[in-house]
């Protein structure tokens, strides 16, 4: 049996499952709902200036307490359990207080887990990922090593207001007496992986590359990074390691109060992101999509080339690759205006329209960004004919190709900015919304010219967490984590490419090399920053 935990933002879950993938339990605790006492909305605290967002760090104790005292009172067997992991929110961090590693050594039987480490932590309210309160650390830090693009090719992404580093920055920056008293910094992964623990708990190479700290490449932190943010920050992080360590036997509080076994492993928790590319069964080639309100994109890339927009991480299933994370923000509710407006609220016409038009759309073109884009970072719609001339509006149903087309090509573009290669072998996964609506899905798969299947998943990240405690106990010996999860159950396959698409198509065209007229465009339309 192997457990996991999954701090997210709003809930923290837990499932547990058998030697054959079965999901034997199940449950979680709502931060707002059960744990009252906090008063936090949607488990956090909006800050009266809008931009910082913390949690209180003792709510994600308390809450860890509840849902294993859930389990125990559920009858579950802990004895069973041979290894637990677990994930994350990304980016978020804790502090914790000189002297707190012999609290967290000594957790005592007599009593809650909760009480003891009231003391612990030098920060209360933790920033999360939410929060966008420290612009001016992220230019310090570009700065400091020779710019944005300098900044990613060394961590994997140019500087973000909610990585890490630069959130310790802004904590030693308007308090340093705290910064000081403070002997080592996780992330709400490794926090929760020091609890079971009973020690500081490494982070590891996946989630750590949400810093702006890490050396993606050695995997190593950076000198120049570090310095930039704050002194002595070295011996505060710890070493990192790969995502597959097996950390230690579970300590002994767990093993008297709840039963577990005294061998139970843990295994390096990871961000959630991460995670759920573990709970999706991402392989080399393969691409997640999540068509959800926003639209997020997972790549495996085997040799990432960090640019200005995107995040490339380590892998968190092989410490030799790496994965990327794209989001974009004009998703579903882009989708719906352009719905509304061309398809009187329909998906059904909305569909209909797709089919009735050509792959490739003859050649119009449009980028739909209702509200400020995150890749790129554009705003407004700019429709092009087959000539590339703007024009001020398409007919309904070449309206509604264009967005969809012009949404995944974008995709694409950035996927393959970022170093990502289409293969023979690459499978798209699609979830969210809008992936149960076909005629999108043959879109995106003429647009990328390769099979989409739609997957479930719900809980990802957690159902990951649980893949990674198995992986965990045989990685040393090579063995992948696609061999571990054999048994899980496969994706569906929804559509394949249609026959021809790519070459009737002036738009999957425009990505195949010796084609000047259309790289020109694409040259165009990025330096009018809409790529
Ligand atoms: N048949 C459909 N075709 C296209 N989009 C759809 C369809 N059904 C639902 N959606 C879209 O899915 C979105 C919700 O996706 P979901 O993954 O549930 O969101 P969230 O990101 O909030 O979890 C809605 O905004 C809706 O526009
Ligand atoms: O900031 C990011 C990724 O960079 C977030 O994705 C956080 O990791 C929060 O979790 P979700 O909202 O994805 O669950």
């Amino acid at each position: 049996m192997y457990e996991h935990e999954s701090l997210h933002y709003s809930c923290l879950k837990v499932i547990a499952v058998d030697e054959q993938l079965r999901v034997i339990y199940e449950d979680n605790v709502h931060f707002d709902k059960d744990l009252p006492e906090f008063k936090t909305q949607g488990g956090v605290y909006i800050h009266s200036d809008r931009l910082t967002v913390t949690s209180p760090v003792l709510m994600w104790v308390k809450a860890l307490d509840m849902i294993l005292e859930k389990m125990k009172s559920s009858g579950f067997n802990f004895s069973q359990v041979r290894a637990l992991s677990g994930a994350g929110q990304q980016h978020g961090s804790v502090y914790w207080k000189k002297g707190s590693i012999e609290i967290l050594k000594n957790l005592a039987l007599t009593n809650k887990e909760y009480c003891l480490l009231q003391a612990c932590f030098s920060v209360a309210n933790s920033p999360i990922w939410m929060d966008s309160s420290t612009a001016s650390q992220c230019s310090a830090l570009e700065k400091a090593v020779g710019g944005a693009q300098r900044l990613a090719s060394i961590t994997g992404s140019r500087a973000y207001e909610r990585f890490t580093g630069n959130q310790i920055a802004k904590i030693y920056s308007q308090n340093p007496e705290v910064y000081m008293q403070t002997e080592r910094i996780s992330l709400v992964s490794s926090f929760a992986a020091s609890l079971f623990l009973g020690a500081y708990a490494p982070i590891d190479y996946s989630d750590g590359s949400g810093m702006n700290l890490l050396q993606i490449w050695e995997k190593v932190w950076s000198a120049s990074c570090l310095d930039a943010c704050a002194p002595g920050l070295e011996e505060k992080l710890g070493c990192p390691v790969p995502s597959h360590s097996v950390l230690g036997p579970i300590c002994p509080y767990y093993s008297q109060r709840y039963g577990f076994s005294p061998d139970c492993k843990v295994v390096a928790f990871t961000g959630d992101n991460p995670a759920s590319l573990a709970g999706m069964r991402l392989q080399e080639g393969d691409i997640a999509i999540s068509l959800g309100t926003s639209d997020t994109l997972f790549l495996w890339i085997q040799e990432p080339t960090p640019a200005l927009e995107g995040h490339i991480l380590c892998n968190p299933v092989d410490s030799r690759t790496y994965m990327a994370l794209l989001c974009f923000k004009n998703g579903s509710l882009m989708r719906e205006r352009i719905r509304d407006d061309c398809a009187s609220g329909s998906w059904d016409e909305f569909s209909k329209a797709l089919s009735s038009t050509a792959a490739g759309n003859n050649g119009n073109l449009g980028f739909y960004f209702d509200v400020m884009e995150i890749t790129p970072e554009a705003v407004g719609i700019h429709r092009f004919n087959k000539d590339n001339q703007k024009v001020s509006g398409f007919p309904k149903e070449v309206e509604i190709r264009a967005l969809i087309e012009g949404q995944f090509m974008a995709k694409r573009i950035h996927a393959e900015k970022l170093g990502y290669k289409v293969m023979s072998r690459t499978r798209i996964l699609a979830t969210g919304g809008a992936s149960h609506n076909k005629k999108i899905l043959q879109v995106l798969s003429d647009v990328f010219n390769a099979p989409v299947y739609t997957i479930d998943t719900t809980n990802s990240a957690c159902l990951g967490s649980a893949y990674r405690a198995i992986h965990g106990l045989v990685a040393e010996t090579n063995v992948s984590l696609a061999d571990v999860v054999k048994l899980a159950p496969e994706p569906r396959l929804a559509v394949t490419p249609t026959t021809g698409a790519e070459e009737q198509s002036a738009l999957v065209s425009s990505f195949l090399p010796g084609i000047g007229r259309r790289q020109h465009v694409l040259d165009h339309w990025r330096e009018e920053n809409l790529l």
